[in-house]
């Protein structure tokens, strides 16, 4: 591990964000073991000095000149001792080199874990840090992953590495990553699986567990992991400008070196920074939104939403509605595969508002008649405003817990009804994919899926349906799902 050298002590008092980047890029290029400790005490003692007092209003211009509180180098090395003490007070360090064990992992959990406040509010923000762990004793789910990460570099097993999914967080270790390993908790009421296999049972259709295509980070990529949970929200309505700042700088940092290729939800996070304060000509955050797709694409056999929903939240808020109802067609396209399970409320929420806020208020904004260019007369609109509520329907089917009801079907009933008969006829429905829709059911999709054949489907579709005359949509048997929902 790279330590906390001399060379990084040399860059204290810290009194600038540009300082701290000078600090991730030397930990970054120097060795390949970033300290992941060192980075996340420094992060979240500016987070949450940045973030505690009322500091809002403070004119930002740029990294140099932003002025930060002085961050002490003893504060971070008194903080940064204590965690290397609490881990091998706990745990022997990995003197032979040899890979970490299911033990090992379990037992650097519980460590962190039984070092945890009893009962606190679990989804507060900063509260992702090595400097929240060690100063409050609170950790989020996330913030456990972390630590236990963390902790096992200072251990000196350099095999255990983070893993992540769109809304849940684990470890890889052993030869090649092949272990995997439950190290935290995930959302409310739920038993933890510490120390068990990731997805083994049914859970392994739920899109939490992204049909075992998690990100598996390098140590590069935990460091891109904890600058994407920095938080800059001051309270519910106003970010501290500094901390917004000092992530947007440090995830360009990390996307220069190449760290975030394969990480869909940094890119949006960078996309999201730069869609509210450009800080790179050049790269348009709408060119971020489509590299996140790409990179889930190529690398995650299209199995993820957020990359979809990151580029149609973009569209939604430019205005761009025809643009917004394909990501979130798109978005639906890879949801269908999934079964619902109680543990995906957070995509469940996400849908939800598309269906029932954003589409409704589209349709209303479109259908107030002054729209010269509207969208209801536009039959691509129509297929892909389908395509979206099938492939919810989908997502129902072969689950044990229902989707969709009446709450979905009146928005859904009305938003069609907003468009002409001579659109709609335009539109035509070729149920094709049997098999896949079949095989859904019987569970076998999760088997050939899983040769990553989603680049030449995809390329072969795109190179089929480019008659511009007419709207061809793929689609699956399930319009009579879809008016059955209508009728109930
Ligand atoms: F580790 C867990 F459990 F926290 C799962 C992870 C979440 C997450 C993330 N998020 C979550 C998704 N997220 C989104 N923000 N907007 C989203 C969209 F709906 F617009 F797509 S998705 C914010 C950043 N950004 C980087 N890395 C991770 S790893």
């Amino acid at each position: 591990m790279a330590g906390f050298r001399d060379l990084d002590k040399a860059l204290f008092p810290i009194k600038h964000i540009s300082a701290v980047v000078k600090l991730f890029r030397s930990q970054l290029e120097d060795t390949n073991e970033p300290d992941l400790a060192l980075l996340s005490i420094v992060i979240g003692l500016i987070e949450n000095q940045l973030t505690s007092r009322s500091n809002a209003g403070q004119l930002i211009d740029s990294p140099e000149t932003t002025v930060l509180p002085r961050f002490e180098l003893e504060t971070v090395e008194n903080l940064y001792r204590k965690f290397k003490i609490v881990i091998t007070g706990s745990v022997e360090p990995n003197k032979t080199k040899t890979y970490a064990t299911r033990d090992l992992v379990k037992r650097v959990s519980d460590v962190i874990w039984n070092s945890l406040t009893r009962s606190y509010y679990k989804d507060r923000a900063h509260l992702q840090s090595l400097y929240s762990y060690l100063t409050g004793s609170k950790l989020d789910c996330f913030g456990v992953a972390f630590a236990v990460v963390a902790g096992c570099q200072v251990l000196g097993y350099d095999d255990v590495h983070l893993a992540l999914s769109e809304d849940h967080a684990w470890v890889v270790f052993g030869p090649h990553g092949s272990e995997t390993a439950e190290v935290t908790w995930h959302g409310k009421g739920n038993e933890d699986k510490r120390g068990q296999e990731i997805g083994k049972l049914d859970s392994a259709r739920s899109w939490l567990y992204v049909n075992n295509k998690p990100v598996v980070c390098t140590r590069q990529m935990e460091v891109a992991a904890l600058v994407s949970a920095i938080n800059p929200s001051l309270n519910a309505s106003v970010d501290a400008t500094e901390v917004a700042l000092l992530q947007q700088e440090l995830l360009w940092l990390l996307y220069d070196l190449g760290h975030l290729k394969k990480y869909p939800m940094a890119i949006g996070n960078l996309g999201d920074l730069e869609e509210i304060s450009p800080k790179r000509p050049g790269i348009a955050c709408s060119a971020l939104f489509e590299e996140a797709i790409d990179a889930a694409r190529r690398f995650y056999n299209n199995q993820h939403v957020y990359p979809y929903t990151y580029q149609g939240g973009y569209y939604f808020r430019n205005k761009k509605y025809k643009e917004a109802f394909e990501s979130w067609a798109n978005a639906s396209d890879v949801i269908r595969l999934y079964n619902y399970s109680r543990d995906d409320e957070e995509i469940y929420k996400e849908f939800l508002e598309i269906a029932n806020e954003h589409i409704p208020y589209i349709m209303k904004i479109e259908s107030s008649g002054f729209e010269a260019n509207t969208i209801l007369k536009k039959s691509e609109c129509f297929a892909n405003l389908l395509k979206f509520y099938d492939g919810i329907c989908q997502w129902e089917e072969g689950s044990a817990t229902p989707v969709l009801h009446i709450g979905w079907a009146k928005p859904l009933v009305n938003t069609i009804s907003k468009f002409d008969a001579d659109v709609r006829a335009q539109v035509h429905i070729v149920c094709d994919n049997m098999e896949e829709k079949l095989s859904k059911k019987n569970g076998s999709i999760f088997n050939n899926n899983n040769n990553n054949n989603y680049e030449k489907e995809y390329q072969a579709t795109m190179s089929k349906s480019n008659n511009k005359d007419q709207t061809t949509s793929h689609f699956y048997p399930t319009i009579e799902a879809l008016t059955a929902a209508c009728s109930e």
